[in-house]
């Protein structure tokens, strides 16, 4: 299935990283070790030898690098309201500087590729224009140069769980602690809103995994969010295979949640097969598990959006 967001463009392929061309840059080592709100635009040095190398790796070759970053939590702040998430301020000009420099971006995310892009302000943005954003945890992808968004169609089990969910919240007397995002090829059910979030979760949790179960769909669990999608994808596999397209050398993922971890086993693993990586938690008090695997860890979307602006302060300074 293939939908158009934005203007009439030309199909590009995605760019091999060693085609693109990249304004001089002057390779130097990150700098002194900068904790967790430290001041915008000093470039804070990863934690570990990995990630140092990693860093200094994307810093010396940019146009070998690929940069991934989650959307939700990671580029946007958090809001109860899915519907109303937006882009960080500051984070398109912040993409939009280092773009040119790298051999490639891509948002890869929960959300259905065209609704990111809506919701990030990503159509038609100036210095964009080779922006990919991978949604469905990688099953659909949108390409800012063809303005397109390529999704299969969702298994019929997500048809069954849509049919079956209001019967199953109505058992449970979830109905006014949980709300229901149908994102097309996946059904997100929601607790932020609930009086108690994590009693509604925990209420939550059991039965929906053996709905999933029962229709061939899995359970993606979220920063108060289960999501039951379809199996065979993730972030993870979307990573390591665009990393594959493009022939990067470097690569550096930011993420704040559950979801996020496949990804940054896939940059483990693409490390242990020689690659340069860096591993970035846009941390929070909700999510604990990523930040203990990390390189580098900053203070949510504002944090993320401080260390793209000192990455293109890095690599915008003269050759
Ligand atoms: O992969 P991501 O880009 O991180 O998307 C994961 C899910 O994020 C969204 O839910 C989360 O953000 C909401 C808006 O801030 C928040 O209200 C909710 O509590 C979070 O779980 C989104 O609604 C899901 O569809 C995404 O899959």
């Amino acid at each position: 299935m293939r939908r158009r967001y934005g203007r009439t463009r030309h199909p590009q392929p995605t760019p091999r990283c060693a085609d693109t061309p990249v304004p001089g840059t002057r390779p130097r080592p990150p700098g002194n070790l900068v904790a967790m709100g430290s001041p915008p635009n000093s470039l804070p040095t990863p934690v570990t030898e990995a990630g140092r190398e990693g860093l200094a790796a994307l810093l010396d070759s940019p146009g070998r690098a690929v940069l991934a970053l989650d959307f939700d939590g990671t580029l946007a702040d958090i809001v109860p309201d899915p519907e109303k998430a937006r882009a960080h301020p500051g984070a398109v000009a912040a993409l939009a500087r280092l773009a040119p420099r790298l051999c490639s971006l891509v948002v890869i995310t929960g959300r259905p590729a065209g609704v990111a892009v809506r919701l990030g302000g990503f159509t038609d943005a100036p210095g964009l224009e080779r922006l990919v954003v991978l949604g469905g945890y990688g099953a659909e992808r949108w390409d800012a140069a063809t303005g397109t968004v390529r999704a299969p169609a969702p298994p019929p089990g997500v048809a069954a769980v849509q049919a079956e969910l209001p019967g199953v919240l109505d058992g449970l007397g979830a109905w006014h602690a949980s709300w229901v995002e149908d994102k097309g090829r996946a059904i997100a059910v929601h607790t932020r809103r609930a009086e108690d979030p994590q009693a509604a979760f925990e209420l939550l949790r059991e039965p929906l995994y053996a709905l999933a179960e029962r229709h061939g769909l899995i359970v993606e669990p979220g920063r108060y969010v289960l999501e039951l999608r379809p199996p065979g994808m993730d972030k993870g596999v979307a990573l390591a295979d665009y990393v594959r397209e493009t022939g990067a050398t470097t690569v550096l993922y930011g993420g704040d949640d559950l979801g996020d971890l496949a990804a940054y086993s896939a940059v483990d693993k693409l490390r242990s097969d020689g690659l340069a990586g860096v591993l970035v938690c846009s941390g929070s008090a909700e999510v604990a598990e990523l930040a203990g695997r990390a390189d580098l860890v900053v203070d949510g979307p504002a944090g993320v959006v401080a260390l793209l602006h000192a990455l293109a302060d890095r690599l915008e300074e003269p050759a």
